[in-house]
């Protein structure tokens, strides 16, 4: 069976995204993800390059790994130092990896242009820069940069520099498409000639500017490439990576190569959510394998099918990558969405209830006027238990006033609500205050009913958007409100429509309380 080993260069390479900035710690505590996700080695950064990595590879001195291999990655030499006195290629050596990745020129349009010296230099530099390091010990990855323009431009050339990497000592040489935009096919060329001149074991690093650094990725593990380079959910410089997330499981997968335990690749959805919260960046939903829209179906005729088996429309079952099955309500649902969702909502609703069709119509009209239940599953169950009688009226409002006032143009906008609310017979007249007249409202509706329902006093209001659906009335616009709302234990969502944005922020307020209510 194929041997592939995964090499992860979140941490150097995904430290390169536009908007990724790790810290020390978020580093340590990355690494010790990945090691639990089983990858064989992970690039920790440059030593050389900054006091963060500097810090990062001291700190992992303390740090055993359990299945991982850490490996500090840096440059060839300069061409004015000698090799021994090179301060980056003496920050690998004494970064206390066993590994160390080295990246050095292939084409020559770099090594003329941005390095300004001659193409023999250049083998130099990669020859004894690889030899020195492996006389201290180490065992010495080499990366060849823009190997695939390299190649197209002067192949006798780019061959050349692998050669002086492979008779140096390097155990693994890693052929990289720096700038991203090889083909499939071009790789597969380049690459087969690369295993008949210079053979010996092979990795391959892809960026993603031609939306291709995956499938070439796998295109060079189907030709015989031992090491694959990526990193979790694709980050990296400009377009990102090879992303793993994607890799894992089609290595796995499609092309039945064991890189890493099945029980390991359950945690890819956690592991890639984790890194992205670290990253403190949104996780992006539609990402295939662990995105919360990979297994979400819409279509009616889509989940019709999949209500009988599965395999209908997923290409494989979520829980091999610790995903899940979701169903989604809109305007596109029909009546399986329907008994999907009250099976999901533990309502009792048999497949020939008149009720369906009712609530299916009414979904659509509202979906119509603007409303959208996909994220307000909340406002959609109360209205699904509305329609079959198993709602309960909590409260009626007697009224409601809000003030937004400013007094000064240098002051502070003052907001304040007041509300009157009877519950059982009794009538709760309070006032509060807010940031904004909507927060003020809120404020004062959940101070009014705290003394009837207590559990209300964990309710937390967690996002709140204003979307604009008709914009050319202006301000006079229809608008559509989603709240998101969470109790410590669950999160839920509703939604309010209306001309006025008071008028919706309250109905989906009110969604929230009732939702809160109904399933305490
Ligand atoms: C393809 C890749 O992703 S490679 C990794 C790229 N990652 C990064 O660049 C992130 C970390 N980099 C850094 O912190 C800085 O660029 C440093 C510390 C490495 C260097 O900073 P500086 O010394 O100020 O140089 P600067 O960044 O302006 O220029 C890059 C230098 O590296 C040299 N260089 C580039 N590639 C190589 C190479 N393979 N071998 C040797 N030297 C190289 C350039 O010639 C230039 O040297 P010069 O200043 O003597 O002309
Ligand atoms: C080495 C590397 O990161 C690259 O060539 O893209």
């Amino acid at each position: 069976m194929q041997i592939v080993e995964i090499y992860d260069t979140t941490l150097r390479d995904g430290a390169q995204s536009e908007d990724v900035s790790f810290s020390v710690e978020d580093k340590l505590r990355i690494v010790q993800k990945l090691d639990e996700l089983g990858l064989h080695y992970i690039e920790g950064g440059w030593p050389g390059a900054n006091p963060k990595d500097i810090t990062f590879f001291e700190e992992m001195k303390k740090i055993p790994l359990k299945s991982s291999k850490l490996v500090a990655f840096g440059a060839t030499r300069k061409s004015r130092n000698k090799v021994s006195e090179d301060p980056n290629i003496k920050a690998l050596a004494e970064a206390g990896t066993e590994v160390v990745t080295l990246f050095g020129k292939s084409w020559d349009l770099h090594v003329t242009e941005a390095l300004g010296i001659t193409l023999k230099k250049n083998l130099e530099i990669i020859s004894d820069s690889i030899e020195y390091l492996r006389s201290q010990g180490k065992r010495v990855f080499y990366d060849a940069e823009h190997f695939f323009s390299g190649y197209l431009a002067k192949p006798d050339y780019a061959l050349k520099t692998l050669e002086a990497a492979k008779r140096a000592g390097a155990e693994c040489i890693i052929l990289c498409d720096t700038n991203g935009g090889t083909m499939p096919w071009q790789l597969r060329e380049a690459l087969e000639v690369v295993q008949r001149e210079i053979g010996g074991s092979l990795g391959i690093h892809t960026h993603n500017d031609s939306e291709m650094a995956v499938a070439n990725a796998l295109t060079a593990v189907e030709i015989g490439v031992t090491q694959v380079q990526g990193t979790m959910n694709g980050f990296g410089e400009r377009c990102g990576n090879a992303n793993l997330c994607s890799l894992l499981p089609n290595l796995k997968l499609k092309m039945k190569i064991n890189c890493i335990a099945d029980d390991q690749l359950k945690r890819l959805r956690e592991v890639s959510h984790f890194v992205s919260e670290i990253a403190n960046l949104p996780h992006n939903k539609h990402q295939p394998y662990v995105g919360d829209a990979a297994f979400a179906h819409k279509g009616g005729i889509h989940v019709h099918a999949v209500r009988k088996n599965a395999e209908t429309y997923e290409h494989v079952a979520p829980s091999k990558v610790g995903n899940r099955q979701r169903v989604l309500i809109s305007d596109n649902a029909g009546k399986s969405n329907l008994l999907e969702k009250a099976k999901e909502f533990r309502i009792n609703l048999a497949s020939d209830s008149p009720h369906l069709t009712e609530i299916l119509e009414q979904l659509k009209e509202r979906e119509h006027q603007g409303y959208q239940f996909e994220g307000a599953e909340g406002s959609f169950e109360l209205m699904m238990k509305k329609a079959l009688g198993k709602h309960k009226k909590f409260f009626n409002l007697v009224g409601f006033r809000v003030i937004v006032e400013k007094r000064k143009g240098s002051e502070e906008t003052f907001c304040e609500a007041t509300i009157m609310v009877e519950v059982g017979g009794q009538v709760e007249h309070t006032a509060a205050t807010g940031n904004g007249p909507v927060n003020a409202l809120d404020h004062a509706l959940r101070k009014a009913l705290e003394k009837f329902y207590p559990a209300l006093s964990q309710v937390k209001l967690l996002d709140y958007k204003v979307r604009v659906l008709t914009a050319s009335d202006g301000t006079g616009s229809k608008v559509r409100v989603l709240i998101e709302s969470g109790d410590g234990e669950k999160n839920w969502g509703t939604v309010g429509v209306s001309e006025n944005i008071i008028e919706a922020s309250w109905q989906a307020l009110v969604d929230s309380i009732e939702y809160k209510l109904l399933n305490s």
